[in-house]
């Protein structure tokens, strides 16, 4: 085998072994997976995937036959594991390194420690601060040699010469045009043709070395740069996502119109953050600060001492009140979510975030440690600390709010609910940000609402969630649909997307062309964001509050628009305050506790954790939305406060309904799955919840035609004394609106690059995964996943592939074959119930995917040209090295699988309780079943 292989363990790179042989790899090509991972046999038949093993001991009970002496320590219960070891592939050390050698690449490793052993004294007064050359000489000890040797001095100032000082050496001190340097080029509108034949060194983080190359030639389709290396090795790689410098003259530069790239010096950063480091964290820090789903990002830590003016902002112990540098928001991190300056630049939280907001922060960072400057905008928002900021706003996301309907911020909401203050303390308000250019284009939109309106913005971060009906789960006709501009996911039906996509370019109302400029707040309720439709009166609100809203409905059913009725929502209902947001913007609903009058906005208690379902949901499906059928028929919408919510199953009466389900539906038949193998589940299996349609796209059906909506409005007032009963009118003329947003089949060019429909991303994605994407030992199970770099919550990242066999053939196989060679188990994934992907013999390295409790990934059919494709896709952002988990949501009446995900709340098993807990109730008890000799 031509590979080197290491071991990391707990991130640290330890040569293990080195396998000498042909030419050297990065890493092992997936093509040869096969043979090692696979559970096909060797020829002795003596070899048992590790998967295997771990199943037979969880069904034996023990160790098997055959496997005693080597029990696989992913069997082993979390607290008795041994440190995770995660074998990847790495370059030979044989590799030269990059020459020449930037003098000006701090060596990290080396100097981390030597800077530390040796720190430089502190110094604080950051408004005195001296510019680099004043200081090198304070920060000599990172690296003495290195930084004096390289200092040219300009003989009037008597300062280093930053260029010259910059200049590699081997390469030169040389300003003259013709001589050449390593330098960053600028790739934005470059002709991408135009870096054909440069001389370049290309950055490999696990080695953390540098690597010599040529670049051979451009693909235009695959937007890639193949890059010949020095060594023999070669790689077509996207210039943009790699850390690459071009050897290069000015001369050369100017001749093939290119630029260099103007950014971060990282050395003279890293140098001066040294400088200012040391103990404790006080006001002036540069740090590194976390918000959950954001990359570490640059920040200024705040006075205390004003904390009066900062509102919101108040201290709070265990926390750090800090600016950040890019947006200027202000924000409270919890101690240990703060990393000093260099620690983080160490660790390359620099690299680690593409968005164009965090560059403006490196660089706001880069000139505040140089000059001890900011931006005005910084000042003029420390300046306006009179002004009441009640929380933080990270504007990056909130531009992404405004301007795609999706919102994605820190906190869940149950910590809110759970806080201290009477009103959740983390959600954020988005007025009172004067100095915002999005904030006064979204107040734009605000002119006409009263003056207490405050937006609320939730953390809508649950990407495998339809954002109408909130379930999760897919059903074949009603597939789930992303936006391909801000990603919000919902089922198509529940949007009112009848056409099949697909998968063309699909936009959600407010990302298509027409679309307002910054999306229109819902006249329902002051969460930003979201699945929201015109209404009738010419506003916007969200579906799921014209659900929930028991006087409001929807026209069309089929498109799920316009929404009716705002103008018979009973006057209390807009006076109510919302006991989660604290905003009286909007109508609330009230819990449905008898006796209870608590208030919230829908999506608020939605995002708070609070149970918001119908009455019967396992019923709803066997309601007919057909209007002749409507007298008969009642949906009963139920919320509960905090203090009165309830498990949504301990409603006897759901697994009544669901026995007589099954018994209406003969043609319905127990799934099968003797063997008991891990075979991933999708989302449509029709018998895994019972026979539920998603519960509020049903509801919205029926309640068109006639709701009674249980809650209250104030104390006692059915709110059914003022609705009509019978069928809500539908106004056939209403209901011919010109259609506002025509469905959208976008032409490419209309369109920001970044956007690209699903069927385009389903092809990068395939071009991609063997770079993104390699496998590895497993903490988990035998072998896994691992994302090379990071990936993006929504980002599709493998397909699930194999051989596509009906289900009677892979229960065949099964037995017959898989289980008689090897014992047990096989990688199969189930589309339907007529369809297996089974990719024990074929198919990507998608079926080493372990399956976790709380996983990082979700699985979704997509259909793309008529083809029913299973896609992982990533549910939250991934981190690189992390490895990729799904719920396997494994069902089996017969078999339990232990789960060794390691999640705190790990449930245990791989199975999925919940839905064999449905299927249990919907077997009849034995007494009740009746003798039947035929007739
Ligand atoms: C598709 S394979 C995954 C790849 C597997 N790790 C391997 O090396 O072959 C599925 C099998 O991995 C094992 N597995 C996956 N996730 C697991 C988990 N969280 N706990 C225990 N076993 C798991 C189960 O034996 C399951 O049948």
């Amino acid at each position: 085998m031509p590979l080197s292989l290491q071991t990391y363990i707990h991130g640290e790179v330890e040569e293990e072994e080195e396998v000498d042989g042909m030419a050297p790899k990065r890493y092992i090509p997936i093509d040869s997976l096969y043979c090692s991972t696979s559970p096909c046999v060797s020829a002795s038949g003596s070899s048992m995937s590790k998967k295997i093993k771990a199943r037979k001991m969880v069904v034996g009970g023990g160790s098997q036959e055959g496997e005693g002496e080597e029990r696989p320590q992913e069997a082993l219960p979390e607290k008795n594991r041994q440190p995770s070891i995660i074998h990847v592939y790495r370059r030979r050390r044989f590799h030269k390194k990059s020459a020449p050698q930037n003098s000006h690449d701090l060596d990290i490793g080396s100097g981390l420690d030597s800077s530390r052993a040796a720190k430089p004294i502190k110094k604080r007064k950051v408004s005195n601060l001296l510019g680099l050359g004043d200081i090198l000489d304070i920060v000599l000890p990172i690296d003495e040699t290195r930084l004096r040797s390289r200092r040219e001095y300009n003989k009037s100032s008597g300062r280093p010469c930053k260029k010259q000082r910059m200049l590699p050496t081997g390469h030169g001190t040389s300003v003259s045009g013709k001589a050449k340097r390593w330098v960053k080029l600028s790739l934005e509108g470059v002709d991408p043709h135009k870096f054909v034949g440069l001389f370049c060194k290309v950055y490999w983080p696990i080695d953390k070395d540098w690597y010599n190359g040529t670049i051979s030639k451009y693909n235009p389709e695959a937007k890639e740069h193949h890059v010949k290396y020095e060594d023999g090795d070669e790689e077509s790689l996207s210039l943009l996502n790699e850390k690459i410098e071009f050897h290069i003259s000015n001369e050369e530069m100017q001749r093939w119109s290119l630029c260099e790239k103007k950014g971060l010096d990282e050395n003279e950063m890293l140098a001066l953050a040294l400088y200012l480091d040391g103990g404790d964290v006080v006001h002036g820090d540069i740090v590194w600060a976390k918000l959950t789903g954001h990359a570490m990002w640059p920040a200024l830590v705040m006075n205390e001492s004003h904390v009066a003016e900062y509102g919101g902002l108040k201290p709070m112990k265990g926390t750090i009140l800090v600016q950040f540098f890019g947006t200027h928001d202000f924000a409270r991190i919890k101690k240990n979510q703060i990393v000093g300056f260099p620690e983080g630049l160490f660790s390359s939280f620099h690299l680690k975030c593409k968005q164009a907001r965090f560059n403006d922060s490196l660089e706001e960072a880069e000139m505040y440690l140089k000059h001890g400057k900011f931006p005005e905008r910084m000042l003029q928002m420390q300046r306006t600390t009179g002004l009441d900021y009640h929380d933080y706003i990270i504007r990056d996301e909130e531009e992404k709010a405004l301007s795609s309907n999706n919102y994605f911020a820190e906190g869940s909401m149950l910590g809110m609910i759970e806080g201290t203050k009477n009103f959740p303390v983390e959600i954020k308000n988005l007025h009172d940000l004067p100095n915002s250019r999005l904030c006064l284009k979204y107040y734009e939109n605000l002119r006409d609402l009263p003056s207490g309106y405050r937006g609320v913005s939730v953390g809508w971060k649950e990407l495998d969630r339809c954002n109408v009906c909130y379930m999760d789960e897919e059903y074949e006709d009603n597939l789930f649909l992303q936006c391909d501009k801000c990603r919000m996911m919902v089922h198509a039906k529940c949007y009112g997307e009848s056409e099949p996509l697909d998968g063309i370019l699909w936009f959600c109302n407010l990302c298509r062309p027409g679309a307002p400029e910054s999306p229109p707040p819902c006249c329902l309720c002051p969460i930003i964001g979201g699945a929201i439709k015109p209404t009738t009166d010419g506003r916007w609100a969200h579906l799921t509050c014209a659900i929930w809203i028991p006087e409001t409905c929807l026209l069309d059913i089929k498109k799920m628009e316009p929404i009716d009725g705002l103008s018979r929502i009973h006057k209390d209902r807009w006076r109510l305050l919302c006991s989660i947001c604290g905003v009286s913007y909007g109508a609330c609903i009230q819990c449905s506790h008898r006796t209870c009058r608590v208030a919230y906005h829908p999506l608020c208690a939605r995002a708070a954790g609070l149970s918001i379902e119908l009455e019967d949901e396992d019923g709803i499906h066997l309601m007919s939305v057909d209007e002749d059928d409507a007298d008969d028929q009642c949906i009963r919408l139920l919320s509960f406060c905090k203090k009165h919510k309830q498990p949504s199953n301990e409603c006897s009466a759901v697994g009544y309904q669901i026995a007589q389900d099954v018994h209406n539906h003969s043609s319905y038949h127990h799934p099968i799955n003797p063997s008991g193998c891990a075979r991933s589940e999708p989302y449509n299996f029709f018998g895994r919840r019972g026979l539920r349609e998603p519960q509020v796209l049903a509801a919205a059906s029926i309640k068109r035609l006639f709701v009674e909506n249980r809650p209250c409005v104030v104390s006692g007032y059915c709110q059914n004394g003022f609705l009509d009963k019978g069928p809500p009118f539908v106004d056939r003329v209403n209901a011919n609106l010109p259609c506002i947003f025509p469905k959208l089949k976008a032409p490419r060019n209309e369109i920001h690059d970044s956007i690209v429909s699903m069927a385009d991303k389903y092809k990068v994605m395939r071009q991609t995964f063997r770079k993104r994407l390699v496998f590895g030992k497993s903490a988990i199970h035998g072998f896994g996943v691992f994302a090379k770099c990071a990936h993006k919550a929504g980002d599709m990242v493998i397909e699930y592939t194999g051989e596509l066999v009906r289900a009677s053939i892979a229960d065949i196989r099964e037995h017959r074959i898989y289980n008689s060679l090897v014992g047990a188990g096989t990688y199969m994934f189930r589309i339907d119930d007529e369809r297996v992907i089974d990719a024990t013999r074929a198919g990507s390295i998608a079926h080493l995917i372990n399956h976790s409790c709380k996983p990082n990934c979700y699985s979704r059919t997509i259909s793309i040209n008529g083809a029913d494709h299973i896609i992982i896709y990533a549910k939250r952002d991934i981190k690189m090295w992390e490895e990729l988990t799904y719920d396997y949501r494994f069902f089996s009446l017969e078999e339990r699988l232990a789960c060794y995900c390691g999640f705190p709340r790990c449930r245990g098993v791989v199975n999925d309780i919940e839905a064999e807990e449905q299927m249990g109730k919907m077997r009849m008890p034995h007494c009740n079943l009746i003798d039947w000799r035929g007739e």
